[in-house]
């Protein structure tokens, strides 16, 4: 069997703690009418009666430790995380527990998520939203997963996978493009239409959304140069478009990242302008890349935003402060490019936050700069 979103396990501290059999049997009481609500006992003990009823389920180790006193059981209601099988809701399949977050991320970090879900256009992903709000769920929605470090403990709440990526030319040198398009593709077919503005993209490993929502930027460019408008979808369920002249950006910053009633970005319509040497361009910006970024790398680009008014990149000052190659547990500071952070093969989000922290330490010592984070914390609850 497995657990609804309805269901709710009982994790019983029972085989931890000396309990009395009075205590027993205040949990076998618990357990019956759990079943009565569609709960669940999680553990196996050692009181035989509470083995017997609880092998008419399923018996899991329990995720989380049961905490206790020492007078009275105590059970512990927690929304299980595992182990349930996926269904469907509005023609979505949601998987439960099982999605890895590190196979979405470009770090490969991250334990599993409760809820994972992928969607393919507005209606479905309006049908996610409206499934996670109805069910009190936290909803996290993610592109290329580029700039995310997630916790090796997962997330307690469901991720959306946007894969709208439609791309759509308008008439020439407009063109509309869903959301979760490849930032990257982006800019190859662009340059190679002859338009300029969007060369910087290539090599870039995040989507369209995610491009806007951080406003991407590198060689100069910047993707809010060539916005014309952008179509969001708020948490109540409206759909909105925003014109350029309404929005705001700056370095690394969009009005989208202080909007508290947006659900997603859903499409972007960009306005650029024909270039015959955008190609070139183009392919200089990816070799100029190649030669200085770890590109091949499990890495979420950029770790830090360059400060401002500073005059010098973070890369540099990490590199002055001698930390170039520098590496605790499996999270290295790239040896390429000291604003990369790899991870080298079995890195936890753990040795990434120390190895994060260290730096803006060493950092903040050695030249009084506060090195400010570009990559967005996702936390497990
Ligand atoms: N210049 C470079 O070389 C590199 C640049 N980058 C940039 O980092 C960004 C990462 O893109 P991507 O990998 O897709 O993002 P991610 O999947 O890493 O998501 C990062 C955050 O962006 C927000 N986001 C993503 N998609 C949407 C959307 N459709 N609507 C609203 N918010 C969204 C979410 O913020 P929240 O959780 O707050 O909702 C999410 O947590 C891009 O800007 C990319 O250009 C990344 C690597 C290298
Ligand atoms: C990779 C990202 O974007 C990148 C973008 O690709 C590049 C290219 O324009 O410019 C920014 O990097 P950056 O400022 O480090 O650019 P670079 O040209 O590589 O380096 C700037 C200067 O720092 C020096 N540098 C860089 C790395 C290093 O280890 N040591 C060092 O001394 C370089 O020699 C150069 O003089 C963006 N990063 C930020 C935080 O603004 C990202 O956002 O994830």
């Amino acid at each position: 069997m497995g657990f609804t979103s309805k269901m709710f396990v009982v994790s019983s501290p029972i085989s931890d703690v000396k309990t009395s059999n009075h205590d027993y049997k205040t949990l076998f009481k618990t357990a019956r009418q759990c079943q009565q609500h569609q709960m669940v006992v999680l553990r196996r003990n050692k009181h035989p009666q509470i083995s017997l009823y609880a092998s008419h389920y399923h018996i899991m180790k329990p995720r989380h430790k049961a905490t206790t006193t020492t007078t009275t059981t105590t059970c512990i209601l927690k929304e299980e995380r595992d182990s349930s099988p996926s269904f469907t809701s509005c023609g979505l399949k949601f998987i439960r527990g099982k999605k890895l977050l590190s196979e979405l991320s470009t770090w490969r970090i991250g334990g599993p998520c409760n809820y994972f879900v992928q969607v393919s256009d507005r209606t479905q992903l309006l049908s996610a939203i409206r499934y996670c709000r109805e069910h009190s769920i936290r909803f996290l929605i993610i592109g290329k997963g580029s700039n995310c470090l997630f916790d090796d403990s997962g997330f307690d709440g469901c991720i959306i996978l946007n894969r709208i990526d439609f791309f759509e030319e308008v008439k020439s040198g407009i063109y509309r493009v869903g959301s979760g398009y490849p930032f990257n593709q982006l800019g190859v077919r662009c340059s190679n239409d002859g338009f300029t503005g969007l060369e910087f993209a290539s090599g870039v490993p995040g989507s369209v959304g995610g491009g806007a929502y951080m406003n991407a930027g590198a060689n100069g460019q910047e993707i809010s140069d060539v916005i014309s408008s952008v179509e969001i979808l708020q948490t109540d369920g409206r759909l909105e478009t925003i014109n350029q002249n309404d929005l705001a950006f700056s370095y690394r910053k969009s009005s989208f990242q202080d909007m508290e009633d947006l659900a997603a970005i859903v499409a972007v319509t960009f306005k650029i302008k024909p270039f015959p040497l955008a190609r070139e361009q183009q392919k200089a910006y990816l070799t100029k890349r190649r030669l200085s970024q770890p590109l091949g790398e499990r890495s979420a680009g950029s770790v830090f935003k360059n400060p401002e008014g500073v005059g010098v990149s973070a890369g540099e000052l990490i590199e002055k402060a001698g930390l170039k190659g520098f590496r605790l547990g499996n999270a290295k500071i790239s040896e390429v490019h000291a604003n990369f952070f790899i991870n080298c093969g079995g890195s936890t989000s753990k040795d990434m936050i120390e190895l994060i922290n260290l730096v803006k330490e060493k950092v903040k010592d050695k030249f009084n700069v506060e090195l400010i984070e570009e990559i967005q914390y996702v936390s497990p609850i």
